[in-house]
C-alpha cells in the first residue's frame, strides 16, 4: 500500500524538466525548474480587461501547464500597470456586438472557468491592483489569493452595468464568502477594499506590497510539499464538483440566456453609458 502511494507521488510529482518562458505578449509565462512553479502575469494595458484573445491565451495556457505536471501556479498582473490586476471583461465585448464573436467569446469564457477552476494542481492569485467583475472571477477561480492593499477593490460588480452574473459567478463567490453574503454581495454589485475583502474572507491574506504577497503565494504552494498531488486533485474535484458540474450540464441554456439578454435594447443602453462613464 505504501509502495503504491509512493509511487504515485513520484510519478505526478515529478518537476518539469526545464524552464519554459512563453510570452504571447498579452500573457506571460514561467515555469520555475527548481520548484516547479509556475507564474503567469496578464499585461494587457492599460486595464488588463479580458478581450476574446486573452481569454484564448488563458485558457491555453492552463491547459498547457495541465500537461507539465507543474506544482502550483501563481497568476497575477504585470507590475507596470501598477492599480490594476484586472479591470474584468472586456465591456467592448458586449457592446453592440458581432453576434457570433459575442457566442466565440462566451463559449470561451465558460471554458476558460473551467479549466482555472478544476486544475488539479494548486493555484493562488496575486492581486496586485482592482480586480473588478471577471478579474474578480479568476481570482476566486484560485485556490488562494493574497491582495495588496489598502487602496485596491475587488467584487462582483455586474448589476452596476445592468448585466447578471451567471449561477457559476455566484456560486464560486458563495463556496468562498457563503451564500448570504455572496447574495447580498452580487445583488448590490458590491465592491470591497482590500481590508474589507480580508474581513469577509473573500480573500486569504493582505499584503502592503507585491513582494510580500508573492512570497505568501509561494509559502501556500510550498504547504502541499508533503500532500500527495493524487490526493490534492481529488479532494478538490469533489470539492469543486458541484459547481463545475452545473455548468456542464447547462451549458447551452447558460450560453443562450446570456446571448439573448445581451442583446436586448436595455442592457445594450446600461453597458454604452457604463463604457461612456468609464471614459469621463
Ligand atoms: C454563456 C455564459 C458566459 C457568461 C458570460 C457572462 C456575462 C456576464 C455579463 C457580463 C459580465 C461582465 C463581467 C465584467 O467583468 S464587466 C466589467 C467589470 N469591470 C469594471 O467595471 C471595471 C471598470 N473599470 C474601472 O473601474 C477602471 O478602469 C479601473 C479598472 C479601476 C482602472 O482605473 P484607471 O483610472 O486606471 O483606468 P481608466 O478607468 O481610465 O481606464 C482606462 C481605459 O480602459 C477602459 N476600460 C476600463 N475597464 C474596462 C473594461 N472592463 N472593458 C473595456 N474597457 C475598459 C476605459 O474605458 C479607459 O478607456 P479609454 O482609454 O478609451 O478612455
Amino acid at each position: 500500500m505504501l509502495k503504491r502511494y509512493n509511487i504515485i507521488l513520484y510519478s505526478t510529482n515529478k518537476i518539469v524538466n526545464s524552464c519554459r518562458y512563453v510570452s504571447q505578449s498579452m500573457l506571460k509565462s514561467t515555469v520555475n525548474e527548481k520548484t516547479g512553479i509556475a507564474t503567469v502575469i496578464i499585461n494587457k494595458p492599460p486595464v488588463n480587461c479580458i478581450s476574446l484573445e486573452l481569454l484564448n491565451k488563458i485558457n491555453t495556457e492552463i491547459n498547457k501547464l495541465q500537461k507539465d505536471n507543474i506544482r502550483g501556479m501563481i497568476l497575477t498582473s504585470v507590475r507596470s500597470l501598477q492599480k490594476v490586476f484586472c479591470g474584468g471583461l472586456d465591456i467592448k465585448e458586449f457592446y453592440n456586438p458581432n453576434p457570433d464573436r459575442l457566442a466565440k467569446y462566451l463559449t470561451n469564457l465558460q471554458d476558460t472557468w473551467l479549466s482555472l477552476y478544476m486544475t488539479s494542481f494548486p493555484t493562488v492569485s496575486v492581486i496586485n491592483g482592482h480586480s473588478l467583475g471577471g478579474g474578480c472571477l479568476i481570482a476566486m477561480c484560485c485556490d488562494y489569493r493574497v491582495m495588496v492593499g489598502p487602496d485596491y477593490t475587488i467584487g462582483l460588480n455586474e448589476t452596476k452595468l445592468g448585466v447578471v452574473p451567471p449561477k457559476w459567478f455566484q456560486d464560486t463567490m458563495a463556496a468562498i464568502i457563503g451564500h448570504r453574503k455572496a447574495e447580498v454581495s452580487v445583488i448590490a454589485g458590491k465592491t470591497y477594499t482590500t481590508d474589507e475583502a480580508l474581513q469577509i474572507g473573500l480573500v486569504d491574506e493582505s499584503s502592503p506590497d507585491i513582494d510580500n504577497a508573492y512570497k505568501k503565494g509561494i509559502q501556500f504552494l510550498n504547504s502541499f510539499e508533503k500532500i500527495s498531488p493524487w490526493a490534492f486533485k481529488m479532494t478538490k474535484n469533489i470539492s469543486r464538483q458541484p459547481i463545475s458540474q452545473w455548468l456542464i450540464d447547462n451549458k447551452q441554456k447558460d450560453l443562450e440566456f446570456v446571448f439573448n439578454y445581451m442583446q436586448t435594447p436595455s442592457v445594450q443602453k446600461h453597458l454604452g453609458l457604463y463604457l461612456q462613464s468609464l471614459k469621463k
